[in-house]
């Protein structure tokens, strides 16, 4: 990967490959890779951890409702390895000038992030949100072809067997999940998967707040369980006028099944028992 100082979207390649992980070069530099070994994780951050399409933006709106306060106001999901075209500096610059407490996302692999979102004394709250691979495929194809930083995909077939490949921006899906979930014994973490998230909402935002260690009122709570559904957000994101405003589709469990073929679903399936066998780490498909 070159690093550049000068990234217009019209200029850059789409994807480049640091440490064997295709990154989209358009906002994320390799210098802001390069930082991350030294990047200081703060006692009193809160960090929201996906793989990309898995709900980040989702889970970004319920934590900045349950913190509130200054976070609610000024938060932007911001990762410290991103570098967007429009700004003058890259995301961990102003990151390292944000006030605490601080909340960030982050779409790394274990492996590169900051050293001390995972060292074992660390002290900061993660939260992961993991969905299921198939659901997730599915919505990398719409969205890569509507964002100016990917690559178009050249069809659906292609998508289905580069996603099997781990030929995807920001890595394999599997590698990425199978990271993460080593931590799931750190009482840091937090794993919320998406499909729990559709299928009682309710209870995955008080499950949230209590590990952000925040009362809510019952009023909040509807608040929250308002201003985050899927039509509030699709109406909001819409109208925010960043590259959010196509994050927002069907929001559903099992769209897959609208897009795989029988033969798309078995390679998957697969797959599937492959690398997650022994890890205790199952999804809802329906
Ligand atoms: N409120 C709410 N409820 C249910 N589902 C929601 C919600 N907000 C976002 N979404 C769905 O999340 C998918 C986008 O994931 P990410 O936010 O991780 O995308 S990104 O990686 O930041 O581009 C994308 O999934 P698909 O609809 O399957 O494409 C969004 O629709």
């Amino acid at each position: 990967m070159a690093s550049s100082q000068q990234h217009s979207l019209s200029k850059v390649p789409p994807y480049a490959e640091y440490q064997g992980i295709r990154f989209p070069t358009a906002i994320v530099q390799e210098e802001s890779l390069d930082a991350m070994k030294t990047f200081e994780i703060r006692d009193d951050d809160v960090v929201i951890v996906s793989y990309p399409k898995s709900g980040i933006n989702w889970m970004f709106e319920v934590v900045r409702k349950i913190l509130g306060g200054k976070i609610e106001e000024n938060s932007l999901p911001i990762g410290p390895e991103f570098w967007p075209p429009e700004k003058q500096q890259p995301s961990y610059i102003q990151l390292l000038e944000t006030p605490s407490p601080r909340l960030m996302i982050t779409h790394l692999q274990h492996q590169m992030a900051p050293p001390g979102l995972t060292a074992p004394v660390n002290k900061v709250k993660a939260i992961v949100i993991l969905r299921n691979p198939k659901d997730v495929c599915v919505s990398s194809y719409y969205f890569h072809q509507k964002s100016p930083i990917h690559k178009t995909p050249e069809s659906w077939a292609v998508r289905n067997k580069d996603f099997l490949a781990g030929k995807m921006p920001f890595g394999d899906y599997f590698d990425h999940v199978l990271g993460w979930w080593q931590m799931k014994d750190d009482p840091h973490f937090l794993f919320v998967k998406y499909e729990d998230m559709k299928k009682n909402f309710h209870s995955s935002v008080k499950t949230i707040a209590a590990f952000l260690e925040k009362e809510l009122t019952d009023e909040h709570l509807a608040l929250i369980l308002n201003s985050c559904s899927l039509e509030s957000m699709r109406k909001t994101l819409a109208e925010s006028g960043t590259w959010r405003k196509d994050v927002v589709r069907k929001g559903m469990v099992g769209d897959w099944k609208n897009h795989f073929s029988a033969e798309e679903s078995a390679r998957f399936d697969q797959k599937y028992r492959e690398r997650m066998a022994g890890t205790g780490l199952e999804f809802d498909f329906e």
